[in-house]
């Protein structure tokens, strides 16, 4: 029996008066699992992540996790500290959870390469390029070995190449042990998911 889950049941979120994005959500959650949540711009996949996160309570339903300690959550606009190097963001976390210098640093460069970023590692953040800084964040995430990873378009900025390192790599850590959710709408994401909730026939327009 997998000990790790994630368990929605009957979800649906509306801000204010506005209409219902979606409802009548269910799904469970487990590692082994990459969920993609897709859907037109607008249609509640953010939100459908920040309910997931605990940060917004669903107007419906209800979200019940079990085994999850550790949540990482990457943002859809990285953000860094411009005079940092992309390998400071990703060791300094490591350094605050009790890592040796040594160790922090050699398990950063790992991670950076999983992510193709080992030829900016001691770059400053400020010249990184948009792709660069949103898979540095992916990179500072993953190091701190989450039970959940939720991801807000991780591939938007990415050329196709790239996005399939991308894709890959949150694919093995999902395999490792990690919950991992994708907000996105790039169809060759949406393809590397093992299971997709497709908000699309949940949203409702005002007429
Ligand atoms: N705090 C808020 N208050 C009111 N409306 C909000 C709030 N947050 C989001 N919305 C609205 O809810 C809708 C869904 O937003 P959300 O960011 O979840 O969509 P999305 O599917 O992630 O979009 P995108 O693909 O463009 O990032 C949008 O119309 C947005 O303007």
């Amino acid at each position: 029996m997998n000990a790790r889950s994630v368990s929605a049941r009957g979800l649906g979120h509306r801000f204010g008066d506005n209409p219902m994005l979606f409802e009548d959500l269910s799904f469970t959650l487990e590692p082994g699992r990459i969920t993609g949540l897709c859907g037109p711009s607008g249609c509640g996949k953010s939100t459908l992540l920040s309910i997931l996160a605990g940060w917004v309570d669903a107007t419906e339903g209800s979200v019940e996790t079990t085994g999850v300690e550790r949540t990482g959550w990457v943002f859809q606009n990285p953000y860094g500290v411009p005079g940092r190097t992309a390998l400071d963001h990703v060791t300094l976390p490591l350094l605050a959870g009790g890592r040796r210098r040594d160790e922090a640093e050699e398990r950063a460069r790992e991670v950076l390469g999983d992510f193709r970023l080992e030829a900016v590692a001691d770059r400053p953040f400020r010249q990184l390029s948009g792709g660069e800084a949103q898979r540095l964040m992916l990179a500072r995430a993953v190091c701190s070995a989450p039970d959940l990873l939720l991801v807000d378009e991780p591939t938007a900025q990415l050329d196709l190449r790239t996005a399939e390192t991308v894709n890959a790599t949150l694919g093995a850590i999902a395999r490792e042990r990690t919950i991992v959710v994708i907000a996105t709408h790039d169809p060759h994401t949406r393809d590397a998911c093992t299971h997709v909730i497709d908000l699309q026939d949940r949203v409702r327009t005002a007429d």
